[in-house]
Parts: C-alpha cells; sequence; structure tokens
C-alpha cells in the first residue's frame, strides 16, 4: 500500500535536546538547593513528557512525600529555565533536513507527533527553522492521552485526513513504537535517540533507519513498489 504520511517523533528523532533540558533540570535543581546531574543520566529521563521528567529529576535524590511536596515549585522552576533556554543548545540530527525535503518532494503530509508540552513544541520548532515542514503538530498536552497510547498518532491521523495503516511513524523510543503500532501504522526507530536508555533492538518495530535520510529512501522506494509491485527496500532491525 502507498504511504501517505509520516508522523515524527521530536527529542530524540529529530532534534537533539538533552544539552538544554538538561541545562533547566539542573538549573531547578540548584534552585531547589541540590547537586546538578549529569546530561547523559538526564538523557535517560526524557520522553514521557515535562512533569515525568521533573518528576524523576526531583526523586533521584528525596523520598517520595518530598518529593510529593516540592514538584509544584520544581516544575514552575524547570518550566521557567526551559522557556529562557528552549532551542538555544538544541541542534537538529544529521539527514534530518535532506530526509524532510526529500519526503515532502515525494509528496507525504508530515506531522511531528511529540509528548513534549506544547508551550515548547511550537516555540522550539521555530527557533529551530523546522516548523514550515510540518502539516500538523501534536504535542503531549494535545489530546488527554500521551504516548504510548495510540490517542495522538490517531488524532494527527484525522487531522491529516489519512488512514493510520497508511502511515509511518519514526521514533527513538518504546513510546513511538508501542503508539505507532497500536494506531495501526507502520513504525520504523532511528538508533540515535534516548529510549530512556534501554536498547531500541529490544523494541517491537518494522526496522531501524539509521538517519531520517535514510528512511526517505526507504518511503522512496514503498511508494515505488506499490505503483510498479516491486519489493521496497528490506528493513532490519539492527
Ligand atoms: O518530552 C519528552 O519527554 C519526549 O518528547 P518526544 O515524544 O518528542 O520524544
Ligand atoms: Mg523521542
Amino acid at each position: 500500500m502507498p504511504l501517505h504520511a509520516v508522523l515524527f517523533d521530536l527529542d530524540g528523532t529529530l532534534v537533539d535536546s538533552v544539552p538544554d533540558l538538561a541545562y533547566a533540570v539542573n538549573a531547578m535543581r540548584v534552585d531547589l538547593g541540590m547537586a546538578p546531574l549529569r546530561e547523559d543520566v538526564i538523557a535517560t529521563y526524557v520522553g514521557k513528557g515535562v512533569e515525568n521528567l521533573v518528576h524523576r529529576a526531583l526523586a533521584a535524590s528525596m523520598d517520595e512525600a518530598t518529593e510529593h511536596e516540592r514538584f509544584p515549585e520544581a516544575l514552575a522552576s524547570f518550566r521557567h529555565a526551559y522557556h529562557m533556554i528552549n532551542g538555544e543548545k538544541t541542534r537538529i540530527f544529521d539527514g534530518v533536513i535532506e530526509g524532510l525535503q526529500a519526503m515532502r518532494a515525494q509528496g507525504l503530509k508530515l506531522a511531528v507527533v511529540t509528548n513534549k508540552a506544547a508551550e515548547f513544541t511550537g516555540p522550539l520548532l521555530k527557533n529551530i527553522g523546522l516548523h514550515a515542514f510540518f502539516d500538523v503538530v501534536v504535542s503531549g498536552d494535545t489530546v488527554d492521552r500521551k504516548k504510548p497510547d495510540p490517542m495522538p498518532m490517531l488524532y494527527a491521523c484525522e487531522q491529516l485526513g489519512v488512514a493510520p495503516a497508511d502511515a509511518l511513524v519514526i521514533g527513538d523510543s518504546m513510546n513511538d513504537a508501542s503508539s505507532g503500532r497500536a494506531a495501526g501504522c507502520t513504525v520504523l526507530l532511528v538508533p540515535y535517540g534516548y529510549n530512556e536508555g534501554r536498547d531500541i533492538r529490544s523494541i517491537e518495530a518494522d526496522g531501524i533507519v539509521a538517519s531520517i535520510k535514510e528512511a526517505a529512501e526507504w518511503t522512496a522506494s514503498r511508494t515505488a513498489s506499490a505503483a510498479t509491485g516491486s519489493e521496497p527496500l528490506p528493513l532490519t532491525m539492527h
């Protein structure tokens, strides 16, 4: 079947946002009287949205009751710091621009489906100059449930006017794969993202691609195969 749309995860798939997220987490920790954490440790907390990130960054240093009590103050501090820095040290991964250009040239509709809250997603996409590529942006608080629930993927498909079976999800984590699979989409993973610190080869997906540029070569081959009956490029899980 031909593909009509590609739904992209943001953090760890299109952009390396951990330097900015780590800056904001550590600004919050210092604000609350705690020592900063290492960036590679903070990277393992990214994936289930801003509130989860702040919860985990607090839980690393205090018991549950104290964490609960200090959470509102911590979230306010994090939000303030992240709004100040958002996009400044965030880098677009190699192959993303070429891949997005190629997919648009193939006539595919493109969307971002991220667990990042909308207050940060819009400004980030604008700051780094990626916003014009996307027809639809679904953030972590756009619908009632976040990835790994299928709801945000189904909502993105509805907004784009495509059937989930004709959409490809590309992400860096189990949250993207579970959400995409449950929605009925094809799922490709990139190996360079965060995945909450775990190996992506253990995740159920249709394949692993080295870059978004490589993903665009696969979407082109799949479209050609739908037209001519030939086989698309083979996918592997390593
Ligand atoms: O904000 C997060 O925790 C993760 O965002 P993502 O869904 O774009 O990876
Ligand atoms: Mg991600």
